[in-house]
């Protein structure tokens, strides 16, 4: 019987609707994944509401349940680290030591970063520290990275002109350590305006994505965290990184389509957990080069 994979995941965990941890762990896990959930902070639901109670936790949080893992000999066991959204920069560096403790036990496993930076029109705040860092020091670490365009720009510390622009930008984080970088939502002079499109760059291709941009009264929030979460746990379920893609993308237009039609501003993670197993769509990747 073939194993379940184990996968570390440490980001924020909203106690009303889906974000971060919230957003992504129950996806990964009704796709066959065990999930560890390690929360970098607990507050009421996600900043676009533009108010919120709770609080960011402890960095010193995270070795200590890392080593509590360890402790109980489970840690080996750990096949992959998902980071995202963090409360402190602090907690960007406990995680980096957790990832080299890890793999230190297993040089298998896998880190993805998901660089949650924030942006401030939309209402998703996130401290500069933590920009910071993802910037100078989470990306020589990851294997794989998840930004959205405004993370790649600042990544790049420009605006691309076009999409090979955006694919000459993403290449050039190869450079800096990552084996892949999957850009989960592009904007770029050109576009067309009815299309919802992502890219995903590897050593050894890369490829665009286009699926239908659907309409919402308000943009959806955790989008981007059940994108690299999914993506993740299909690539520990053994798919390759174009196969992962490619569900991904089906998988997050399923969740989009049930959240559309039930008027809901909060994904309908739930009523989609079917469609997200089993996606009734399919998106082609196409082979893009420069
Ligand atoms: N097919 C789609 N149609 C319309 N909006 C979408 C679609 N897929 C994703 N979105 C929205 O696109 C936005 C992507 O946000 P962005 O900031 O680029 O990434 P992230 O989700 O990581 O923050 C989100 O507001 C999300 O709700
Ligand atoms: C607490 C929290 N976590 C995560 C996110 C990231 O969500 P998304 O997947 O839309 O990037 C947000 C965005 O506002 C948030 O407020
Ligand atoms: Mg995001």
């Amino acid at each position: 019987m073939k194993r379940t994979p184990h996968l570390l995941a440490i980001q924020s965990h909203v106690v009303f609707g889906h974000a971060g941890n919230s957003a992504a762990v129950f996806p990964m896990q009704r796709v066959g994944v065990n999930v560890w959930p390690l929360n970098t902070v607990q507050f009421s639901n996600h900043t676009q509401y533009g108010q919120w109670a709770g609080e960011v936790l402890a960095p010193q949080q995270i070795p200590a349940l890392v080593e509590g893992i360890a402790a109980i000999g489970e840690l080996g066991n750990c096949d992959a680290v998902l980071s995202g959204y963090l409360g402190s920069a602090a907690q960007g560096r406990a995680i980096l030591t957790g990832v080299a403790r890890i793999k230190a036990i297993n040089p298998k496993a896998l880190y993805l970063c998901d660089p949650v930076m924030g942006h401030p029109e939309k209402g998703c705040i996130v401290p500069q520290e933590v920009s910071d860092f993802l910037l100078d020091e989470a990306v020589a670490m990851a294997d794989f990275l998840c930004p959205n365009q405004l993370e790649l720009d600042s990544f790049a510390g420009r605006k691309p002109q076009s999409l090979f622009d955006c694919l000459a930008m993403a290449k050039a984080l190869l450079a800096r350590g990552p084996k892949a970088v999957l850009v989960k939502h592009l904007d770029y002079p050109g576009k067309l305006p009815d299309g919802f499109e992502m890219l995903l760059v590897t050593a050894d291709g890369s490829w665009h994505l286009r699926r239908p941009l659907l309409a919402f009264p308000r943009q959806p929030v955790g989008v981007g965290d059940l994108t690299s979460g999914l993506f993740l746990a299909r690539v520990l379920l053994g798919d390759s990184l174009l196969a992962a893609f490619e569900f991904t993308a089906a998988a997050v237009h399923e969740v989009l389509l049930e959240t559309q039609a039930c008027a809901s501003y909060e994904l309908e993670l739930v009523r989609a957990q079917d469609r997200i197993a089993h996606p009734r769509v399919r998106f082609e990747a196409t082979p893009i080069g420069l």
